[in-house]
């Protein structure tokens, strides 16, 4: 029997396991190892993430992940889709032209690239990442597909950490997160 949603959810959310003082002191780390490693925890969450783009977004061209946690879920998506995946990477991985943006983490400094031609002007796009914490990675990584011309339809995480109001960083572009803590 087909699971419904508040069944797909609350088995996900068995998956995802807190650590305290990672990867500093302070930090409760979320975990998503036990998830990625269960066949239904994984297809669970793609389910879920599949249902809500064919329902809000119907016209999206591509979805976009964030490195590194956000090329867990984006392929996956995107598969689902019929849409391809475009890689926003931390500096210095991608060759050829990029564009980038820098930002700064919960716990330390980045900067986001991409290939510049990895999107064309117009090109409708939808972010993902497995977390938003304090909103700087989803908004730098916004900031760099809109400096490619993208038109950034809103972005999709498993959890958000809803002290670190990340969502709220993220102005009038949409977040949907799975779970929030
Ligand atoms: O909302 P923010 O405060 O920006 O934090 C969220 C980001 O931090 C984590 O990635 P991290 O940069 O630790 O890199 P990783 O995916 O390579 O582990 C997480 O996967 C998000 O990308
Ligand atoms: N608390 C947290 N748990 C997992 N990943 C994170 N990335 C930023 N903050 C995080």
């Amino acid at each position: 029997m087909q699971e419904s949603r508040e069944e797909k959810l609350n088995y996900i959310m068995g998956k995802i396991r807190p650590f305290n003082d990672f990867p500093s002191k302070g930090v409760l780390f979320r975990d998503i190892c036990p998830l990625m490693k269960d066949h239904k925890a994984l297809c669970a969450t793609i389910d879920l993430f599949e249902e809500y783009v064919k329902q809000t977004y119907p016209m999206v061209d591509f979805i976009v992940g964030l490195d590194a946690r956000g090329f867990l879920f984006g392929p996956l998506l995107a598969q689902r889709l019929g849409v391809g995946f475009v890689l926003v990477r931390k500096k210095g991985k991608l060759p050829g032209p990029t564009e980038s943006v820098s930002y700064t983490l919960e716990y330390g400094q980045a900067e986001v690239e991409v290939q510049a031609d990895a999107v064309e002007k117009g090109q409708r796009v939808l972010l993902i990442d497995d977390l938003i914490a304090t909103g700087g990675s989803l908004h730098a990584a916004c900031e760099l597909m809109k400096k490619c011309g993208a038109e950034v339809l809103g972005c999709l995480v498993l959890i958000e950490l809803k002290g670190l109001k990340g969502v709220e960083r993220q102005g009038s572009t949409p977040v949907f997160s799975l779970f929030q803590y």
